[in-house]
């Protein structure tokens, strides 16, 4: 069968990974997660004390965006790709409220999105990949054979990242301080001039709001069936 580039694009903590995932092992494509690229130059700006409060030193950044390398290896025990700077394993420092907090004010940055675009076009270029993101299916993956655009209401986006964060032993975060950054998130994300988030005109919307997990990744299916056949 012949492979395909499968561009998932959606609001923030909607189940875009969570589908992409599911459907990349699945059909045996290799899963590619765009935005924790963007959370880990995240997290290299307050590593590197490039942050004052919500206020960045954009030149800094810039100026040091050449000795950022990120990577994402899969890792059989937890059957998941887990994301790299500069070679250390930062999977649990990226999801953290403190990078989430900051992570769009830096996506917005024209001279990051420069350099993570063409890392993206590369990891696709084989095919045979589920990458998911903002703007996959606008501008990394325009050619896309099939693009997904995912939503779900505000509050039940974020009861879900708040039951994760739970679950992984966040007592902290409150149902208010998660909702506050996922509208913060969608507003800048969809507003910024580079690479906005946006539905591309061609894509598929689903809207996962009262679906659960099983049921999406099976519609999920059906689509790339249709378009890849069986
Ligand atoms: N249909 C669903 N019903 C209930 N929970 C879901 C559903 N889909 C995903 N989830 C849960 O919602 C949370 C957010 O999902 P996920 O991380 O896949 O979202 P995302 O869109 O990739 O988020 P982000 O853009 O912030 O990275 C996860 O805890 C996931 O298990
Ligand atoms: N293609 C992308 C992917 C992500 N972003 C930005 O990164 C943030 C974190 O992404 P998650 O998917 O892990 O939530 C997101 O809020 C965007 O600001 C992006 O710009 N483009």
């Amino acid at each position: 069968m012949k492979k395909i580039v499968i561009a998932i694009d959606g609001f923030s903590s909607c189940g875009k990974s969570t589908m992409a995932k599911d459907l990349a092992k699945e059909i045996g494509y290799t899963y590619i997660d765009t935005g924790a690229m963007y959370r880990a130059v995240t997290l290299y700006s307050i590593q590197q004390g490039f942050f004052s409060g919500n206020r960045l030193d954009e030149e800094k950044l810039r100026t040091s965006m050449d000795t950022i390398r990120i990577t994402q290896r899969f890792n059989s025990e937890t059957g998941r790709s887990d994301t790299f700077l500069n070679g250390v394993n930062v999977e649990n420092e990226i999801r953290s409220m403190e990078v989430a907090g900051k992570v769009s004010l830096i996506a917005a940055l024209p001279f990051v999105r420069h350099a993570m675009v063409p890392l993206q076009q590369k990891m696709g270029e084989e095919k045979g990949v589920v990458m998911d993101g903002r703007d996959i299916g606008t501008v990394v993956y325009p050619d896309a054979e099939l693009k997904i655009f995912v939503t779900a209401s505000p509050e039940i986006r974020a009861q879900r990242r708040l039951d994760e964060l739970k679950a992984k032993g966040d007592t902290k975060s409150t149902f208010e301080d998660v909702l506050l950054n996922v509208k913060e998130r969608d507003e800048i994300d969809s507003t910024r001039k580079e690479g906005p988030l946006r539905q591309a005109e061609d894509a598929l919307v689903l809207d996962n709001s009262y679906m659960t997990i099983p049921e999406q990744k099976l519609w999920l299916l059906q689509q790339f069936h249709n378009v890849a056949g069986s």
